[in-house]
């Protein structure tokens, strides 16, 4: 039977996430939205999480899909390809979560109800407005890169955001339409803040609700050289309107 409640989808990419994946849709089916959905982009993880994914499709107390794409190519491409299946497939709203237990699944309702209640356009879930903290042991080396990579995109963009670079999110699909998510190319941390920034610049808001971040358990971060290298160059380039290659 159809629900009358708007259907959610739950966009989570995955590399090498096997040991968390059941853990995330578990917690997920616990959460009490209704209509809700989760769609998994897997890279063709070595460890094979896409089997992981696979079995789960099949097997989980909540609807999951399977979204497997031939190599790894990069957080991004991985978000713009579930995001855009989403949109497809009549999701009303889009979350956009991690695979590593990092981002709590019990803030989701809030951050749904956030969408309906307000005029938010998308809302974020924020380590860094009151109420928001990062569990655990973060260097200081995590610590400056996080707290200095939120200045400099706010100082080049004045995007007005505690946590730019977060990637925990609630998203209206009319939102993902406007902002014409088919066409954005950045792909680690300068993919949230591209998003962000046209997010802004379309004059929609952006609210923040606070979480409690998580270290991730098991597994390892793909955050690499590369990454760090686009989103120091991508604010200008979103400034200056251009493509730096
Ligand atoms: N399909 C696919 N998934 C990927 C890829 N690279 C990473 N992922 C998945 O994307 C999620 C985040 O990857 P991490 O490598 O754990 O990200 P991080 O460096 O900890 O960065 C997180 O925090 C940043 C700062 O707040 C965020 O900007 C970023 O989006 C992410 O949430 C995980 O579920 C991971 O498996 C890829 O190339 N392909």
């Amino acid at each position: 039977m159809e629900s009358n409640s708007p259907k959610v989808t739950v966009v989570v990419p995955t590399y090498n996430e096997r040991e968390n994946l059941p853990k995330l849709v578990d917690l997920l089916a616990g959460i009490g939205v209704e209509n809700l959905h989760v769609l998994i982009v897997d890279d063709n993880s070595p460890d094979g999480t896409g089997d992981v994914a696979d079995e789960l499709a099949a097997s989980a107390p909540i609807p999951v899909d399977v979204l497997h794409r031939t190599e790894k190519d990069g957080l991004g491409r991985a978000y713009v390809a579930g995001i855009l299946r989403a949109l497809d497939r009549g999701a009303d709203v889009v979350v956009q979560m991690d695979a590593d237990l990092s981002h709590p699944a019990s803030v989701i309702p809030r951050m749904v109800e956030t969408l309906a209640t307000t005029d938010a356009a998308v809302v974020i879930g924020s380590r860094y407005v009151p109420g928001g903290a990062v569990a655990g042991e973060w260097g200081w080396h995590r610590k400056a890169l996080s707290a200095w990579a939120n200045f400099y995109v706010n100082a080049i963009l004045r995007l007005r955001v505690k946590d730019a670079t977060a990637g925990f999110k609630a998203w209206h699909a009319a939102t993902l339409r406007k902002i014409d998510v088919a066409s954005i190319r950045s792909n680690g941390y300068a993919f949230q803040v591209e998003m962000n920034h046209r997010t802004v610049k379309n004059g929609m808001r952006i609210v923040e609700v606070p979480i409690k971040f998580e270290e991730r358990a098991e597994g390892a971060s793909k955050m690499s050289l590369a990454v760090q290298l686009e989103s120091a160059l991508m604010p200008w380039k979103l400034l200056f309107g251009r493509r730096l290659g």
